[in-house]
């Protein structure tokens, strides 16, 4: 699914949706497939309800694919505050699409609410996150989405999004650097401004 729209920030486009409905079933059969593909026996003692438990886990872990930013960020209030508000240390748990095992970290997720002075609700922030979070991502995407989320939504003046996490591909498996960072940032509207801008990092950094 695939939706475009401009706001009064720029441009934004919400991918990554889902494409058809979660199918417990067609889950349980392709992970009893994979169990066999690697040479284990799915009918063994320990493994009889794993194809059926990893189904029911991949509907929670993939989630968002059947969420859009509308469904969490329901609660607005219009109390006229125009000064920025920022979200700390929103812990994300992510599925890497390229190798579908886990990123982990935080996000740090501010706005500076638009000229009404409308603001939403904390959690539902946390929420959003999740939204996006709960898909095969990249972090890039994820960073870029949850901004434009809160554009298109609260049509806020600024947002700055920070997402710091570690990627379990690369601790793992393959280049096997456990510990290292990736640090991706999103900037809309006025947060863009040098000062504002150093403000909200100045925020995001100091712990
Ligand atoms: N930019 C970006 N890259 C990612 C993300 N998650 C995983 N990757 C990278 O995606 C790349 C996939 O590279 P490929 O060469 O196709 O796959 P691969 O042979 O498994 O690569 P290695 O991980 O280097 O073993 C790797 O460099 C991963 O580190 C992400 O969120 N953003
Ligand atoms: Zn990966």
């Amino acid at each position: 699914m695939t939706q475009d729209q401009t706001t009064d920030i720029g441009p934004v486009t919400f991918t990554g949706a889902a494409v058809g409905e979660y199918d417990q079933d067609r889950v349980e059969a392709a992970i009893r497939e994979l169990l066999l593909a690697v040479g284990e026996n799915p009918d063994r003692e320990g493994l009889r309800e794993t194809p059926a438990r990893v189904a029911r886990a991949y509907r929670e872990i993939f989630a968002g694919l059947y969420q859009e930013p509308a469904d969490v960020l329901t609660t607005t209030f219009d109390i006229g505050h125009e000064e920025m508000v920022l979200v700390k240390d929103i812990e994300v748990y992510s599925t890497c699409e390229h190798h579908l095992v886990p990123f982990h970290g935080v996000a740090h997720v501010g706005y500076i609410p638009g000229t009404d002075g409308r603001i939403t609700g904390l959690s539902k922030l946390a929420r959003l996150v999740d939204v996006y979070a709960r898909r095969p991502q990249v972090q890039e995407r994820l960073t870029s989405q949850i901004a434009d989320a809160l554009v298109t939504e609260l049509e806020p003046r600024g947002v700055l999004v920070v997402v710091e996490c570690e990627h379990l591909c690369m601790s793992m498996r393959g280049v096997r650097k456990p510990g290292s960072r990736t640090v991706t940032s999103a900037v809309r509207g006025q947060m863009r401004d040098i000062a504002t801008r150093a403000e909200a990092m100045s925020l995001v950094l100091g712990r």
